[in-house]
């Protein structure tokens, strides 16, 4: 008998009505009961942080960093048992997984530093006719209640990215994470409430996300939602909130572009990684790479033949690099779009063969630009290999995209960087690297359909603040 994992309601474990099984995908085996929210649970668990918030909000910033440091050292100090849950539940490998691990700790850490720098600005009042005599300054408070709902890929450090963020910031939160990957968030529950975060400022009701969808977004209580997922969720939600203060982190169709005079040895491994890592389910995973026409025959060769050597095994096998992907529905769109393209003249270079749920990372070039491994996002172990002639074409066909959060682009010349980083349409240009490049302080976030807003701890919490501006008569 597996566990059953009730729903986590203003400091304590509710019984749910319904339970559904939750299962390894790379295995198919069970791995425990999950407690389904309904409606009416996510209006209870909104009402019970919006209770909290009440005294949460006047909480000192120290008290909330210390909290944020402690969640961060428990989390340290736990990271192996985190990062087995993540390979169990998303079959992400134990490698990517500690990855994972470690950066969710970092991403904490920065939020419990954070919560201590929310400086505001002095106005000079006296600047503007009429100003003399009255002191100006702005200052950041909570808004209340966030609303965050997450996705399956990176299930402890992105569900990091809201709840860190919105408790530095001093709101409280309700978190729906994805229906994959449930248990790593309601690893949390625990260990908040050890770190010693007061009862309901952290509730976290896994269920469905179109049942849970209107309470979550449209509850008078909400005052802000954060989402990341796709972008046809993303609209949805963002339809549904209104003028309520909205994140949206969508997805992307990533390019790398490996420009004239790069090392091919230096950029074989990395391209591999961005392209494959977590077996191309990332929202930067490379998805679209353009190597200039003096490169492409030898950077081909080498990068067929690196992807390759790719290991596809069980995710807790240290030599792993690829796995199932998240779900049979994922395996078999991911098939059709492959047959969708050969149709309209790609050619598979490798891979292309599914083993179980794993699909073999597969290279494609000679792709129509309207192909869907093209125009959508592929999520999964594909990538697209084109040639180009000037650095200016490969960077138009980048920026032929609705979508726009990270751009990579290799290349010796100082000038074509700068040209590559002013011209490409997308929320980072990463320069001299691949676009699958993140820390956690960064600013993230996407142009055009990749989102809305920004993460990357300081930034998120800024979005999840209100502003308000204060004038002191001081004398006449
Ligand atoms: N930009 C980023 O930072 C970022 C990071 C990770 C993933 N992503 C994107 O997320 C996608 C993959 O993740 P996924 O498959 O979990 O995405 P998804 O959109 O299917 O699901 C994301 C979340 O939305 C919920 N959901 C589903 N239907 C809903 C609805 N009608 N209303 C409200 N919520 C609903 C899901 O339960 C889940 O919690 C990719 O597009 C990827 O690029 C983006
Ligand atoms: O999947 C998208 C994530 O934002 C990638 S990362 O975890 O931030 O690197």
């Amino acid at each position: 008998m597996t566990k059953k994992w009730k729903l986590w309601i203003g400091g304590k474990w509710r019984e749910p009505k319904d339970y559904e099984t939750l299962t390894n995908p790379h295995t198919e085996e069970e791995l425990a009961e999950i407690g389904q929210a309904e409606p009416a649970d996510a209006v209870e668990a909104i009402v019970e942080a919006h209770r909290s918030f009440q005294k949460f909000r006047d909480y000192p910033a120290h008290a909330r960093a210390k909290i944020l440091a402690k969640v961060a050292a428990i989390l340290e100090e736990r990271s192996d048992e985190c990062a087995k849950i993540i390979a169990k539940e998303g079959a992400k490998s134990i490698r990517n997984a500690r990855e994972e691990m470690s950066r969710t700790v970092q991403t904490y850490r920065f939020s419990a530093e954070e919560a201590k720098r929310n400086y505001g600005e002095r106005i000079p009042m006296d600047a503007a006719e009429g100003g003399e005599n009255r002191f100006g300054y702005t200052k950041r408070t909570p808004l209340g209640v966030v609303t965050a709902i997450t996705p399956f890929n990176f299930p402890f450090n992105l569900v990091a990215h809201k709840v860190g963020p919105a408790i530095a910031a001093g709101n409280s939160i309700v978190l729906k994470p994805a229906e994959q990957t449930p248990l790593s968030s309601l690893f949390l529950a625990e260990v908040f409430k050890e770190a010693g975060l007061p009862a309901g400022v952290l509730n976290i009701i896994p269920g469905k996300g179109d049942v849970l969808s209107e309470a979550l977004t449209k509850h008078p209580y909400v005052k802000k939602v954060t989402f990341t997922g796709s972008v046809e969720v993303g609209y949805t939600v963002q339809q549904q909130a209104g003028f309520r203060k909205l994140t949206l982190e969508l997805g992307s169709n990533s390019p790398f572009i490996i420009d004239e005079g790069v090392d091919i040895d230096q950029v074989i491994e990395r391209s591999v990684q961005g392209a494959f890592s977590f077996n191309g389910q990332v929202c930067i995973s490379i998805q679209r790479i353009y190597v200039h026409q003096s490169l492409y025959e030898a950077f081909l060769e080498r990068f067929v033949t690196r992807t390759n050597q790719l290991v596809i095994g069980s995710p807790f096998d240290e030599k792993t690099n690829i796995t199932a992907v998240i779900s049979k529905k994922s395996l078999e769109r991911l098939q059709t779009w492959l047959d969708e393209a050969i149709q309209e003249g790609a050619n598979v270079e490798c891979g292309g063969g599914v083993q179980g749920n794993v699909m073999e990372p597969t290279v494609l070039t000679n792709v129509n630009r309207d192909s869907k491994v093209f125009r959508n996002e592929i999520f999964g172990p594909m990538v697209c290999v084109f040639p180009f002639d000037t650095l200016e074409e490969a960077i138009d066909d980048a920026n032929d995209s609705r979508y726009g959060l990270n751009s990579g682009v290799m290349t010796p010349s100082l000038e074509r960087a700068f040209y590559a980083a002013e011209r490409l349409e997308t929320g980072g240009v990463i320069v001299n690297d691949i676009p699958t490049y993140r820390i956690d302080n960064m600013p993230y976030g996407g142009w055009k359909d990749s989102g809305v807003g920004r993460e990357g701890v300081k930034y998120a919490m800024r979005e999840m603040m209100e502003q308000k501006f204060i004038s002191i008569k001081t004398g006449d």
